[in-house]
């Protein structure tokens, strides 16, 4: 496997791709720690994982640099990212023993019945390159602390990044075989799903690549998270504050250089504010520093890989073969990598890419719209239900608005962000289940009913 700078070309590292035998000892070795990790108590996970964020700020400059050469992410990001994987681990090392206490239910007298959360076993996580450390950190910190452990395949452009995360649970001092890198390609997958010692499946990506790792789970009965796509709209109504606005929605565009399932990606701005919106909208577009990753500088750096950014650009040239209009950008940078600059597209005809599919890179398609309800019958027009951002001071109705939304989350006056408290996850194209949060340590666990009669009530017993 070779890891490249998608900014210089240039090699960074090869690694050996894990063979059959390779894939099947991990199993096992993970078979065999999981019997022992879950009988740890709480307590000992708790003080790992808080070990884990005690790595994660001491080595915060080394990872970030890991997944800006790998990547691309512009390093100020990529800082940020090690430090929120931090924040995960804390929230559950404070959290975990709270979330998985039994929860006592009344039923009848003189008995005791109470559900209790227990493991399910060793839980694949496949994950993307688009948030290398973090994706895997939301899914490490709740499992392993409700006593699953985890094997990743991580994408396949960025191993460094995942060796650089076997290494801090390695550090952190949790036993081996609690969390294993996996180096193998996709095509390796529908084995390990199908192995009768892995438990159940993560997967964050794209969604023929939920579809696929779906079907493989569900017929081999393993329960699966589905984070896929998005193509969240970014809904503004005549009475926001229009420079927040304009100003929130270009970074909430440009976030991870526009590859972020959670990016605000069709603007449906009211006819009232539209040509205002748009003015403040293109300039704070315009405004953003495109260049090198590693300069502390840059908003928006190389995208990830050459033929992302081609696939990009098709989507964008389609679409004006459409009809759409390129108010800004809409052309690769004339410099070496794949470097895309800000773009804004408007008029966009109906069935093009830019109104039907997901753009992961730095476009925004804007729509005008002249009431609320075309505003949310817009929002809605689309095959995903990740997030959505809502712009208006009137509360009351912000939240009328929030309710008619399909989406999994709806931020208002806010960029749609993930925060260890608050689940996240989607609805429709976009997946099922939730991660962080209460609701997402609860994902992987059997939540077990547990019935208990006294004694005195019973009519058998053991002889
Ligand atoms: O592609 C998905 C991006 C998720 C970013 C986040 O969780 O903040």
């Amino acid at each position: 496997m070779e890891s490249l700078n998608p900014a210089t070309g240039d090699v960074i590292d090869t690694f050996d791709e894990d063979d059959e035998s390779a894939v099947d000892e991990k199993l096992q070795r993970a078979t065999d720690t999981y019997d022992e990790w879950h009988r740890q108590p709480i307590e000992e996970r708790q003080r790992l994982i808080s070990n884990a964020a005690d790595v994660l700020r001491e080595n915060k400059r080394e990872y970030a640099e890991t997944m800006t050469a790998e990547m691309g992410k512009p390093i100020e990001s990529a800082v940020s990212e090690v430090e929120k994987c931090a924040w995960v681990c804390d929230y559950y090392a404070e959290h975990a023993a709270e979330f998985l206490q039994d929860e006592h239910i009344g039923t009848e007298p003189d008995v005791e019945s109470y559900v209790s959360y227990e493991p399910l076993g060793p839980v694949l996580a496949v994950m993307p390159w688009n948030f290398p450390f973090w994706q895997v950190f939301r899914f490490a910190a709740p499992n392993l602390t409700a006593g699953n452990v985890g094997l990743l395949k991580h994408a396949s452009n960025v191993p460094g990044c995942a060796m650089a995360i076997q290494e801090v649970f390695e550090e952190a001092g949790y036993p081996d075989g609690a969390f294993t890198t996996l180096l193998v390609g996709s095509d390796k997958m529908e084995d390990v799903i199908a192995d009768d010692r892995l438990a159940a499946v993560t997967l964050t990506g794209s969604e023929p690549a939920g579809r696929a790792v779906a079907e493989t789970a569900g017929s081999h009965l393993k329960k699966t998270v589905l984070e896929l796509g998005g193509s969240d709209p970014f809904v503004v109504l005549p009475d926001a504050d229009i420079e927040d606005a304009a100003k929130t929605g270009a970074r909430a565009r440009c976030i991870n250089s526009g590859q972020s399932c959670i990016a605000a990606k069709r603007f449906v701005v009211h006819d009232d504010v539209y040509d205002e919106f748009m003015d403040e909208f293109a300039a704070e577009m315009e405004s953003l520093t495109v260049g090198d990753p590693m300069d502390e500088d840059t908003d928006i750096g190389p995208q990830a890989r050459e033929d992302l950014m081609n696939d990009l650009h098709e989507q964008v040239e389609e679409s004006v073969d459409a009809g759409a209009t390129v108010e800004l950008g809409g052309e690769p940078l004339d410099r070496d990598g794949p470097y895309y600059p800000p773009t804004v597209l408007t008029e966009i005809p109906e069935d093009s890419p830019a109104a039907r599919e997901e753009l992961f890179g730095p476009v925004a398609s804007v729509f005008r719209v002249s009431d609320v309800e075309e505003a949310i019958r817009r929002a809605n027009d689309t095959t995903y239900g990740l997030g959505a951002s809502v712009w208006t001071q009137d509360k009351r109705r912000a939240k009328e608005v929030a309710r008619e939304i399909e989406a999994g989350m709806v931020f208002v006056n806010e960029l749609v962000k993930s925060d260890p408290r608050l689940p996240f996850g989607g609805v429709k194209d976009s997946g099922y289940g939730r991660e962080l949060s209460e609701h997402g340590i609860h994902e992987f666990v059997n939540e077990k009913t547990t019935w208990v009669s006294d004694v005195s009530h019973s009519e058998g017993g053991v002889e």
